[in-house]
């Protein structure tokens, strides 16, 4: 709600984030390396280290027939599905809802060898903004997740490492649309996504042993979630 301490936060990364989401990869100049393919799947990385410390900003844009931008965002923001979809993790917590479309998590994750164990805080908004009539842009759908601080759970306080990050689904929905008359299905339907992040991953950890570990890790997720996102709505009504 628009008087929660974080609502000016979100409205600003919320933002931020999904004009950066929405600039392509630019020249090769930026800097951007294609790192994974798979079917329409490209994932670019970018080499950063902040203090020493690899944030590799991470941008992958996939198209997924027979989903919309809609359920993508359903099933990537609602806590209950995400023991389903994200095996990295060990723990949820949802420390508070903030609104029906914004969520404050604690998740500690499985320990990656040879990284110790890590865990994160971050506030979880879903967003439709959709395309004003007059100009034809596009419809979207986003969730952001961008890591904040909570006076209960101090960073680094426990058994786990903190990490950071800032993460954006963004997601554009395709209607092809049937014969005159007849309703749309899902072979009428496609959603191009484009999922960044940058994950700070806190205390120290080998760069070579990071890129490693994101180089294997990412494409694996992004796989498996947006499986998962299409053999749950498979035989549902489509969530426009
Ligand atoms: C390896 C990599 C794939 C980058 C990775 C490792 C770890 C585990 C923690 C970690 C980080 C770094 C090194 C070792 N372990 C967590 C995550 C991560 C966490 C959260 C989200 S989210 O978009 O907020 C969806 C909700 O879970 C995405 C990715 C990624």
């Amino acid at each position: 709600s628009a008087s929660h301490r974080l609502w000016p936060e979100i409205e600003q990364v919320v933002h931020q984030q999904v004009a950066w989401a929405r600039l392509g990869l630019g020249d090769s100049g930026t800097g951007w390396q294609l790192f994974a393919e798979d079917g329409e799947m490209r994932m670019y990385r970018r080499e950063e280290e902040v203090d020493g410390m690899v944030v590799d900003p991470l941008k992958a844009v996939h198209i997924v027939k027979g989903i919309t931008g809609h359920e993508v965002c359903h099933y990537f923001f609602s806590p209950q599905y995400r023991y389903d979809w994200e095996t990295t993790l060990e723990q949820m917590t949802v420390l508070e809802t903030i609104a029906d479309d914004s969520c404050l998590f604690l998740q500690t994750h499985k320990r990656i060898w040879p990284a110790s164990q890590r865990d994160v805080i971050f506030w979880s908004h879903i967003r439709h903004l959709p395309n004003d009539q007059d100009r034809d842009g596009p419809d979207i759908w986003t969730v952001v997740n961008h890591s904040t601080e909570h006076k209960d759970y101090p960073a680094n306080s426990g058994k786990c490492v903190r990490i950071f990050l800032t993460v954006c689904m963004l997601c554009q929905t395709r209607v092809i649309p049937p014969k005159e008359g007849t309703p749309i299905t899902r072979d009428n339907i496609s959603c191009k996504i484009t999922y960044c992040s940058v994950v700070n991953p806190g205390g120290w950890a080998p760069a070579s042993v990071l890129r490693a570990l994101y180089k294997r890790e990412y494409p694996k997720f992004l796989k498996r979630f947006t499986s998962y996102v299409t053999n749950q709505t498979k035989d549902k009504p489509i969530m426009f």
